[in-house]
């Protein structure tokens, strides 16, 4: 039995949705598929969630939403035009978003996230009665229904362990199973969505739960490509992957892939095959525990912008029992999550995610930091720029970090801070979100460049 999982852009149009169906209907073993919401059809398109978004945020804020909501509704009007599917079909996805809009709305980010939800499960909707219409024992399940438990923490939940228990019932099932990616229920029955992309982790869960033999991830490229094809022409695709370089991969910036997606796949020991909806015969990226694929020691370079350090400087801090423990606890105290915490001798930097790091708190973080830890140097730089390099090759080959080091200078591009992961899968390098692009053309001509 194999989970298939189609993302927003194959799943877009009409024309796309089509493809879909060849695609299920061409292999037996493709048993249950898991759809996002329609995505962006070109370039300048906006995905049915971001649609979402804009209505629920309109209706907390004013109550009007007519404009926002028309332009969801059209999105769904014309797929099931492009289909052949009657009117029902329509009527049926405006009123559970009438309804949904008319919901309870004391509790935002709950509104939001039944608002959100409703762009995958009306698209599930659409999908089972296409299928149906061209002949198709095809059955939409409801995640609530199958069991799909996660933690209540709205828009970044996490699967609960029982799910895997209740999803694997859908085996016994008959038919094609339609299933909504992107949210699951809480407990007390809350519908909750996974982050943004979590349709992907939607996937690897039913994987997991129903034991599938491979979990085939569909989007609109013919592989994971070893760089962002939007900052390097024709990069090199990769066919094999570990979970670990991927895992690293996508946290550091490939978007094709949720990170949190890998983990109930990896857990069952379930391959996940990354594949093209608009060219499925291309073998795409397989994701194993082991490859047999020897790439050089680098096997990808991800990046993504919107960091931000706070360097702390002080003379013997390697001799202070409990520095780190005690500059972590402040951070903690303020909820704040981190990234990465290189460190010298004297010195220590802590990388976080600066859009949860507002100017109030980092006056009172820094306060504390000056108080508590009598440190002799603090400072706090912002929009900063990660780029990771990942492969397990790295582990046997020395030198990589000097020719990353030398191809980033020759650039022109300074390093503000170094570290390599403990694993040593990956190496981390922080540079100015200016020199973003820069830097991950001069490592890829390094890594991968024919010159
Ligand atoms: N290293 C990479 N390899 C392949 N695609 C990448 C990479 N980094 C970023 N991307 C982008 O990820 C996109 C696919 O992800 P996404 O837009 O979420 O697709 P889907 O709609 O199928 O969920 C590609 O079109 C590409 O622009
Ligand atoms: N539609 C959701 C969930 C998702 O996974 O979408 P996509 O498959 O288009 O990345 C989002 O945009 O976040």
């Amino acid at each position: 039995m194999k989970v298939v999982k189609f993302g927003g852009t194959s799943v877009a149009s009409g024309q796309q949705i089509k493809k879909v169906f060849d695609i299920v209907t061409s292999d037996p073993k493709r048993k249950i598929v898991v759809v996002s919401a329609p995505g962006k059809r070109f370039k300048e398109d906006v995905k049915v969630t971001d649609l979402l978004i804009k209505c629920g945020e309109e209706y907390l804020n004013n109550g009007s939403v007519k404009e926002t909501y028309e332009a969801v509704v059209n999105r769904y009007v014309e797929i099931a035009k492009e289909l052949g599917l009657s009117n029902d079909i329509i009527d049926r996805i405006s009123a559970d978003l009438q309804e949904i809009l008319h919901g309870d709305k004391s509790n935002p980010a709950r509104f939001m996230d039944a608002v959100k939800a409703s762009g995958e499960d009306n698209n599930a909707k659409l999908i089972t009665a296409y299928f149906q219409s061209r002949g198709v024992e095809a059955h939409y399940v409801n995640p609530k229904e199958a069991g799909l438990i996660v933690s209540d923490e709205p828009g970044n939940a996490q699967v609960l362990p029982e799910a895997y228990e209740n999803l694997k019932k859908l085996r016994d099932r008959s038919g094609i199973l339609i299933f909504p990616g992107f949210f699951g229920y809480s407990k007390d029955g809350k519908l909750v969505t996974f982050s943004r992309g979590g349709s992907d982790i939607t996937g690897s869960i039913l994987a997991n739960g129903v034991g599938a033999e491979i979990y085939e991830n569909f989007t609109d490229v013919d592989a994971v490509y070893s760089v962002n094809p939007n900052f390097v022409e024709n990069p090199k695709e990769i066919r094999e992957l570990t979970y670990k370089e991927m895992r690293e991969l996508s946290y550091a910036g490939f978007a094709v892939f949720h990170d949190e997606a890998l983990i109930p796949a990896f857990r069952a020991g379930i391959p996940v095959n990354i594949k093209n909806t608009n060219n499925p015969s291309a073998p795409g990226t397989k994701i194993v525990h082991e490859r047999t694929d020897s790439n050089g020691p680098v096997v990808g370079i991800a990046s993504d912008t919107g960091f931000c350090s706070i360097y702390v400087n002080k003379y013997l801090m390697n001799r202070e029992i409990g520095f780190g423990r005690r500059l972590l606890q402040i951070l903690e105290d303020f909820g704040l999550s981190y990234e990465h915490t290189p460190s010298g001798i004297d010195d220590i930097s802590v990388i976080l995610r600066q859009d949860q790091f507002d100017s109030e708190t980092e006056r009172k973080v820094v306060e504390r930091i000056k108080k508590e830890l009598e440190v002799d140097n603090i400072e706090v730089a912002y929009d900063l720029a990660v780029i990771m390099i990942v492969g397990e090759g790295m582990r046997k080959n020395v030198g990589t970090m000097a020719r990353a080091a030398t191809a980033l200078a020759k650039s022109g591009v300074n390093l503000e801070m170094i570290n390599q992961g403990s694993s040593e899968v990956s190496m981390m390098f922080g540079v100015k979100g200016t020199d973003e692009k820069k830097a991950v053309q001069a490592l890829y001509e390094e890594f991968f460049g024919t010159t």
